[in-house]
Order: structure tokens, then sequence, then C-alpha cells
């Protein structure tokens, strides 16, 4: 199987499926470093990433802006001192698409860079 971080997203319409459990769960052991929260009924996958002050955070932020636009695949930045929360979802579904756990890979693959 394709590493995540090498798979591109799909473009995802009102109707796509949300993962389903088992799903989550195999998708969630190749993301180790990821939590899953639910907020507001919403299933998102978040992570904080620490950096030694601001700039840097804001140099990683801007990293993770651009991949977005590339692959129109949108998350939540909070961008803070020394960190960075990464939040990913699919606003069109309300809960999360393989296209969320595609992209919070490349993310972390963009640490690399
Ligand atoms: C029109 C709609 O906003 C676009 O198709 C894209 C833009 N980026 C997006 N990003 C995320 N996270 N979810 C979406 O549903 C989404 N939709």
């Amino acid at each position: 199987m394709t590493d995540l971080k090498q798979q591109e997203c799909e473009a995802c319409q009102a109707d796509a499926p949300q993962v389903s459990d088992e799903e989550l769960t195999t998708l969630m052991r190749e993301i180790p470093e990821w939590a899953a929260p639910s907020r507001d009924g919403v299933l998102q996958l978040e992570r904080e990433y620490k950096f030694k002050n601001f700039k840097k955070a804001w140099a990683f932020c801007d990293k993770v802006a651009e991949l977005a636009e590339q692959e129109f695949h949108h998350p939540t930045l909070t961008l803070e001192w020394g960190k960075l929360t990464v939040t990913w979802w699919t606003h069109a579904i309300n809960g999360l698409h393989k296209n969320d756990f595609i992209m919070a890979a490349k993310t972390d693959a963009l640490l690399d860079d």
C-alpha cells in the first residue's frame, strides 16, 4: 500500500462518506503522533508541533499553508510562540475523509524538508 504521504487528495463532494470506524483505526496507526478529537460532534485530526521560538513556528505554518493551497484542502492553523497546532477535517462532510489523513501525513513530511 502506498504511504499516505505519497497519495493525493481527491475532490471531496458533500455526499462523500466519512471514514468508517475500522478505517479510522487503521489510518490512525499511520499517523501515530496525531490525536482524533471530536468537537461539536465533528471528528478531527490534530497535532501540536513545538519549536524554539515564534519565528520557527511561523515558518512551518507558512509551509503547511502552501501545502494546503497545493492540495486545495485546508486546515485550521493555530500559531503561538514556539508552537503550531494543525487541525484537519473535511468541512464539506463535517467529519474525517481519507484526504485528512493524507494531509496529516504530508504535514509530518514537511518537518523533514
Ligand atoms: C468549495 C470548498 O471550500 C472547497 O472545495 C474546499 C476548500 N478546502 C477545504 N478544506 C477542508 N478542510 N474541507 C473542505 O471541505 C474544503 N473544501
